[in-house]
């Protein structure tokens, strides 16, 4: 039955959009943009799956139109007028300049409710508020310090103990799974001070990011389909939504069962935290001290869970190309081994070439491949494109890491040299030319940290192990929120003997 209501569905929205394609050939040209190839660019932002490729024929087709196309025809699949963008003066504006005009939208929230109410759907006094209260959790001195223990900590009786065991047996392992569950394992350190230990040589299964992962993909595709047409399908209960119900009921469940633990622990006398993680935060900034109860415990599975997807998602995905592009320019290795060599692989602030890498990475592969905004008011960009109120600014960030106009002509080169100065500095670049991070008053908020965890887990492997990545492996990447690899990462680890 599943089966057959989903095949005339199908059916039916093949049928509208081959009829809506007709239409849509037929009107003129958009910016001196052909219609063919305009069609050709959406559908890469919206199936990045098609291959890496397509990306940079979205941002060849960005550079022809001068960095912004603004897409009337589009309104009648979503509802909404859309204006793409890769211009970093357009950046400036929309997520500084007049930043209260255009807040994440409703839509938004609702795509991502499964994070439920918290930071990243928040917007205006209600995100101000919010914001003010994870800031003054990552700002706290003591978080750094204990969250630099918890991930070397991990590193060292976690991840080593496993790479060590696939090394001797030779074994093929995936490099995301390995990542992910590190990272998994470090966030709930950092948010309850519990450690759930998905990270082990028993390579157990690891329900919580798949549910991540399964949810991520169900949010994207809740972006591509009329809202009425994602509210069918939860309603019927098939395609994606039927895995995000799944994924929710999974989080819950990991949440619950965690915070079980975790208050055992610390019934025990075991918790060693106090102070420096989501449940001390609520205590420190006297928000919430009654936190236990039932409806403050919303608050805090939110809040958490918001938390470890910002910090799995995306610097585990940022961890597996980071491999793949090394792995395939084994100049780049060497001289990240030859400076972790110079130096001591635990003194990130030197490995100046790594952090390099990585921002290379970050260009080329950005996890968050786009950032999404509503106008609330009329307004008209700094490019002269006046837009509607109720319009969709999409900032075309995978894009934007891949244009001649923004990184010049060797932009397709996975070269960390261009993030170095003369003075053998990191270069500073203008976060609205490059928004991996995002920008202005939304900034992200992990970004130290996320460096930090990045360079302790590179830095450890490349000193360590030779990581010899399976021939021929497809890097795909996934259709998805987030820049997930579709077929994992497999690789061989061979010891160094060091
Ligand atoms: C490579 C790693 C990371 C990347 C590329 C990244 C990127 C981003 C981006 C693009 C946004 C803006 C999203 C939007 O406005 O739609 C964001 C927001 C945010 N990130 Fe990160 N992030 C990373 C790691 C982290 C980590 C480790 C944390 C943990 C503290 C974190 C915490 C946050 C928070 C709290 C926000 C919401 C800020 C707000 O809305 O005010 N991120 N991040």
């Amino acid at each position: 039955m599943d089966s057959f209501i989903y095949s005339i569905l199908i059916i039916s929205i093949l049928a509208f959009i081959i009829i809506r394609l007709i239409l849509f050939f037929s009107s003129k040209s958009c910016n001196g943009v052909p219609q063919k190839r305009l069609l050709l660019g959406m559908l890469s932002l919206l199936f990045p799956n098609l291959d890496v490729s397509v990306h940079d024929r979205t941002a060849e087709m960005l550079e022809r139109s001068k960095g912004t196309i603004h897409i009337h025809q589009y309104s009648w699949f979503t509802g909404t007028k859309v204006l793409l963008t890769s211009d970093p003066a357009n950046v400036c504006h929309v997520l500084s300049t007049n930043f209260s005009n255009y807040p994440k939208g409703s839509k938004w929230r609702e795509h991502v409710d499964v994070l439920g109410d918290t930071l990243f759907s928040a917007d205006f006094k209600e995100w101000e508020k919010e914001r003010k209260l994870v800031r003054s959790l990552t700002s706290y001195h003591k978080f750094h310090q204990a969250t630099t223990k918890i991930v070397w900590d991990r590193i060292q009786t976690g991840l080593i103990p496993v790479l060590q065991h696939a090394s001797k047996l030779a074994l093929l392992v995936d490099l995301q799974d390995l990542f992910q569950k590190l990272i998994l394992d470090i966030a709930w350190m950092i948010s309850i001070g519990y450690n759930p230990n998905f990270l082990g040589i028993e390579f157990r299964k690891d329900p919580f990011s798949v549910a991540l992962e399964d949810a991520c993909e169900a949010a994207f595709s809740r972006f591509l389909m009329p809202h009425s047409l994602w509210k069918l399908h939860r309603w019927l209960g098939i395609g994606k939504e039927k895995k995000l119900k799944h994924a929710w009921e999974t989080i819950d469940r990991v949440f619950a069962d965690c915070i079980s633990k975790k208050q055992e622990e610390s019934a025990k006398g075991e918790d060693h935290q106090e102070g420096c993680n989501f449940e001390g935060v609520y205590c420190v900034t006297g928000e919430d001290k009654a936190f236990r109860s039932a409806a403050t415990r919303k608050g805090l599975r939110d809040n958490i869970v918001s938390f470890i997807f910002a910090t799995q998602d995306t610097t585990s995905s940022l961890l597996t190309w980071f491999f793949y592009s090394v792995a395939k320019h084994p100049s780049v290795e060497a001289k990240i081994r030859d400076e972790i060599f110079k130096n001591n692989p635990q003194e990130l602030n030197k490995l100046v070439y790594l952090h390099a890498a990585l921002c290379e990475t970050l260009r080329l592969f950005p996890p968050g491949p786009v950032l999404s905004r509503i106008a609330v008011e009329p307004d008209t960009l700094p490019s002269g494109h006046r837009i509607n109120g109720n319009t969709n600014v999409v900032i075309a960030v995978h894009a934007m890491g891949r244009m001649t106009s923004i990184w010049g002509d060797d932009c397709h080169e996975f070269k960390p040299e261009r993030w170095i100065t003369e003075q053998g500095d990191i270069k500073r670049v203008s976060h609205y030319q490059f928004p991996a991070f995002s920008a202005g008053p939304r900034i992200c908020l992990g970004k130290e940290l996320a460096f930090m965890m990045m360079k302790a887990t590179a830095a450890t492997i490349i000193y360590n192990y030779d990581i010899e990545i399976q021939k021929d492996h497809p890097a795909e990447p996934k259709s998805s929120v987030v820049f997930h690899m579709k077929h994992g990462l497999m690789a061989r680890i061979n010891s160094r003997g060091t």
